[in-house]
């Protein structure tokens, strides 16, 4: 659980104001200072970017003087993300007027005007998307699937009794800590692990015991898994010659199906390249390029944009999936990232502990997660005492001795309303993260909380530290929780 002190640390400089027109990545716990931080901050500009994450954004609903957005922000800044060092490949913006650059070592990369990774709005070709998506959507189930593994410990059962239905063409999510069994799962889904009990179906064929290469699945994992001694084209090609296909397909037809792959993907002008001469944003497209090369009926995507730099990943989440529903290709992919799942996925699967803890459309998961452990997972809460005044008022009761309560599930007033239960308390903070204000508050009785509103709910009435204010927390929004309700 982060509750958010990188974020105060950060915003709570002189940088405010740049810091609150651009996108940032930081990982959870980085001790920055004022003047680190603006470094980071101007490596990483492109308010561009805002407008367009702003708009995808899940709308919440508030019955008070705010309108809720739950902030990709929010969960990034507190440190949902990883940042690849080795592929890095910084966005430039030329930094703010009132930014203090005396620190900036620019080089001529930083001169370059922000070349976008891809164009989100090319019209794809609708003969190479026929050609691709010429079998069909396919639907998946498992049913009842286990697996065992023998370690040195003795066996250890990391899926347990799992059952799911994916839709065809359905872009599902699976979600969870690490161990959970996720790509486990996959692998078993695409036969590169055999189940130890239960069965695999493709539409109503038993796939249980078919091997992998006869499953026709398309992979891409986060590590690129790219030759690096062949070119980009021989990569794309290389299940098309050894397949098989091979034989069936001509050395003309295998080019062919290359340079439209190439095309589909934007790469066209790099198939003589090698994988170590492109950026991780390009070896993913090539690693997607031939994950669809042989017309799999099935994608499996394990962390595919892991290793990447967070504006990057967040222009592959929205290609990759514009890509999906316009090849209708039923897609499962495993990643870490909650906002990428949410973002992305028709229908999300959290895992806990080898078990499906909650399934279901990513709204219907972030509305109404079923467990603390869930809302926990999916959201970043703050973490407040049960016993607490605001809880007592809030008329939620719990025999755990925590409560979680989303940032975005606060309703604030200025005034206090006799006729609602509210908790009067100080303004600590206020952090202007551009689309977003991050603020800190105080109750009397010693508690804090964070929250997060649009900053166009700040403009007529902005919040000052120190101001008095008074906050209601809805009983059916709260989840009471022990330590040990959270662990992975
Ligand atoms: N071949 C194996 N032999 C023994 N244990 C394994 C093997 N593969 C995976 N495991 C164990 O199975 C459990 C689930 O692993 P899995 O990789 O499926 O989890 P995950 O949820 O995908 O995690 P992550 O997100 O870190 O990849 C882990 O405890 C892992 O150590």
């Amino acid at each position: 659980m982060a509750h958010g002190s990188v974020g105060r640390i950060l915003f709570a400089n002189p940088i405010a104001d740049v810091a609150g027109r651009h996108s940032l990545s930081f990982n959870e716990g980085t001790q920055v200072s004022g003047r680190e931080c603006s470094r980071v901050v101007l490596s990483s500009a492109r308010p561009a970017e805002w407008t367009r994450q702003n708009a995808s954004r899940r709308s919440v609903e508030s019955n008070g003087i705010f309108s809720n957005l739950k902030s990709n922000l929010l969960t990034r800044f507190k440190g949902g993300n990883q940042q690849s060092t080795s592929d890095k490949k910084p966005p430039i913006w030329p930094p703010a007027q009132d930014a203090d650059e005396s620190d900036q070592e620019l080089t001529e990369e930083d001169d370059k005007p922000y070349v976008p990774e891809v164009n989100k709005d090319a019209e794809l070709d609708e003969s190479v998307l026929k050609e691709i998506a010429s079998k069909g959507a396919t639907e998946v189930r498992v049913v009842d699937v286990d697996k065992v593994f023998l370690t040195s410990q003795g066996m250890k059962r990391v899926v347990k009794n799992v059952s799911l239905r994916v839709e065809a063409g359905q872009l599902v999510a699976l979600v969870g800590p690490s161990g959970s069994g996720k790509t486990t799962l996959l692998r078993m889904i695409a036969g590169l692990e055999p189940t130890s009990a239960g069965k695999v179906y493709f539409n109503d064929e038993d796939l249980t015991d078919v091997h992998v290469q006869d499953r026709d699945v398309g992979f891409m994992f986060q590590s690129y898994a790219l030759f690096k001694h062949m070119t980009v084209a021989a990569n794309v090609g290389y299940g098309l010659s050894t397949s098989k296909r091979r034989g069936k397909l001509t050395p003309e037809q295998i080019k062919k199906r290359v340079d439209d792959l190439l095309s589909l993907v934007q790469l066209s002008e790099y198939g003589d390249r090698f994988p170590p001469q492109l950026s991780g944003g390009q070896r993913q497209r090539v690693a997607l390029a031939r994950a669809l090369a042989t017309e799999p009926r099935l994608l499996l995507l394990d962390e595919p944009f892991g290793a990447l730099d967070i504006v990057v990943r967040q222009e592959l989440r929205t290609w990759v999936k514009k890509l999906q529903k316009a090849l209708n290709i039923t897609t499962i992919f495993v990643t870490h990232d909650q906002d990428e799942a949410l973002e992305m996925a028709d229908y999300m699967v959290v895992f806990h502990r080898g078990r499906i803890l909650q399934e279901g459309a990513p709204f219907e998961i972030y509305e109404r997660p079923n467990s603390a452990f869930v809302m926990n997972f999916i959201s970043d809460p703050n973490v407040i005492p049960a016993t607490c005044l605001a809880v007592r008022r809030s008329g939620y009761r719990t025999t755990k001795p925590y409560v979680l309560v989303r940032p975005d599930d606060v309703t604030i007033f200025y005034e206090e309303k006799l006729d609602l239960p509210t908790t009067p308390a100080t303004v600590l903070e206020v952090n202007n993260m551009g689309p977003e204000v991050l603020c800190e508050i105080k109750y009397d009785d010693g508690v804090t909380l964070e929250f997060n509103r649009q900053r166009y709910d700040f403009e007529d009435q902005p919040l000052e530290v120190g101001q008095r204010v008074h906050l209601q927390l809805k009983p059916l929004m709260l989840k009471g929780f022990s330590p040990e309700d959270l662990k992975a």
